[in-house]
This record gives structure tokens, sequence and C-alpha cells, in this order.
């Protein structure tokens, strides 16, 4: 179980996320959708612990990722693709990975499977396509078999094949019980696959719940995303 609970964060004097509060549950995928800038990557960041909240909470199985004894066996992340270094084989990424995190090695080899990256294990990063990248992105995410899944942006960069794939994939994590938590700015994409939504606009929640409550009442996805994120109209203007 992921829980954010009325996290505040400051840049500045500018509050970018205010009282953000969600769950993402386990055995169910849960989409967090907004317009570019409206929060989605600070609110990921703060959950996986890469950042700080002026106030609130957000936790993973109760606990502020910093207090997870074994992180990557708790939940797999990923943020701005692979994070691996170009001149690192996906191979050595993944070995150093799990090395450090005290995950046998077989995974490095099993999750390059699972990803479709077998054959480009000794391939440098370097090398690799954006889709690629974000395959590796997401063995590392893998790599501990965690219960959770934090995933922002997953689909930039893949083909309509990969994107196929990656939902099968996710689907199929939350269907063994794990939770799976993605950002995305495209509803129709989150439609796909997710069964629960959280939108965001401006740094606040705007809707949040199961997909079918969140758009019932609109003629389209597109115009549930238009609607919900709409800026609010200012004092003074037309
Ligand atoms: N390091 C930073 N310093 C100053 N402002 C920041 C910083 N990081 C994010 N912001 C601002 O906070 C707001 C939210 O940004 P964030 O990246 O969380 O949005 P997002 O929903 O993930 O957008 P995108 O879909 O474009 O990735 C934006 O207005 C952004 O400009």
């Amino acid at each position: 179980m992921l829980s954010v609970e009325r996290l505040v964060k400051r840049r500045g004097s500018r509050e970018i996320l205010t009282d953000i509060t969600f769950r993402a549950a386990p055995g169910r995928v849960t989409g967090l959708l907004g317009p570019n800038g409206a929060g989605k990557s600070s609110t990921l960041r703060i959950l996986l612990g890469l950042d700080r909240a002026d106030a609130g909470t957000a936790l993973v199985n109760g606990q502020p990722y910093r207090h997870l004894r074994r992180p990557l066996r708790t939940v797999g992340s990923m943020l701005d693709g692979s994070g691996a270094h170009r001149s690192r084989t996906a191979r050595n990424h993944l070995s150093w990975v799990a090395r450090s995190n005290g995950i046998p090695k077989r995974r490095v080899a099993e999750v390059l499977d699972q990803v479709g990256l077998g054959g480009a294990g000794r391939t440098r990063v370097g090398r690799f396509s954006l889709g690629m990248g974000q395959r590796l992105g997401l063995a590392t995410a893998l790599l501990g078999e965690p219960e959770a899944l934090v995933l922002d942006e997953p689909v930039n960069g893949l083909d309509p094949e990969g994107i196929r794939w990656i939902r099968g994939l996710l689907r199929g994590h939350a269907s063994s019980g794990g939770t799976v938590l993605l950002s995305s700015h495209l509803m129709s994409e989150v439609a796909e696959v997710a069964d629960d939504l959280v939108v965001i606009a401006g740094g606040r929640v705007v809707a949040n719940g199961p997909i079918r409550e969140v758009t019932v009442g609109y003629p389209s996805l597109e115009d549930a995303f238009f609607a919900l994120t709409a800026p609010e109209p200012t004092a003074g203007g037309r």
C-alpha cells in the first residue's frame, strides 16, 4: 500500500503541491494523471525519498521510504528512464544494483529476459534506443521482486508493441497482488491500464477514485481530462 496524506511542497515562494492525498492499493493499478507541470513527478520523488515534503506524509507500507530496511525489495521505481550510466552495459548496471542491495545475482538474467532485453545484456546503455532505456529502467525496478512499483511516465519512448507489453506486465503485477502506481499526462493511456485514477492539476488532487466513477458523465475520456484539469479562472478574468 502506498499512501500519500496532505502532502505540501514549496519551491521558493511557490507552493507546487497542496494537500495531495491518495492511496494506491495492492491488487490495483493506480494512475496518477495530470497535465505537464501538475506535480506528478514531485509527488513521486517525495514518495521515493528523493525529496522532502514541507508538510504531510508519503508512506510505503506504512513507512517513509528512507526507513525501509530493504527498499528495492519493497518498492521498485523508474523515474527518468533507465538511470544507468551510458558507459555501462545493461548487465553490469543490473549486477551492480543487485550486489549493492543484497539481491541474488540470478535475478539479473531473469529481469533482462522479462523485459525483452535478453539479447542486449552486453550492449552499452549509451547505444540503447529510448524504448530500450525504458525497458532497462523497468528491469531495475523489478530486480528486487518488489510488492510495489512506482513508475513515472513509463510508456514514454515505447512503440505500440512496447506499450502493449508494459500494460500486460503492469496488469500482471497487480493481478498477482502487487501495487502499481504510474504517472502519465495522457488520459487514454492510463484508461487502458488503470483501475483507479488520481487526477492532479496545479498541485492539487481534482478527482480520485475508480476510473469509471471519475470519468462518468463525460462524453469521452478526453473531455473528462480537460474538464477536470482546466485551470480555474483567475479573479478579474473573462
Ligand atoms: N527543482 C525545481 N525547482 C523549481 N521548480 C520546480 C522544480 N521541480 C519542479 N518544479 C515545478 O513544480 C511544478 C510541478 O512539476 P512536476 O515536474 O512535479 O510536474 P509533472 O506533473 O511531473 O509534469 P511533467 O508531466 O511535465 O513531467 C512545475 O511547475 C515545475 O516547474
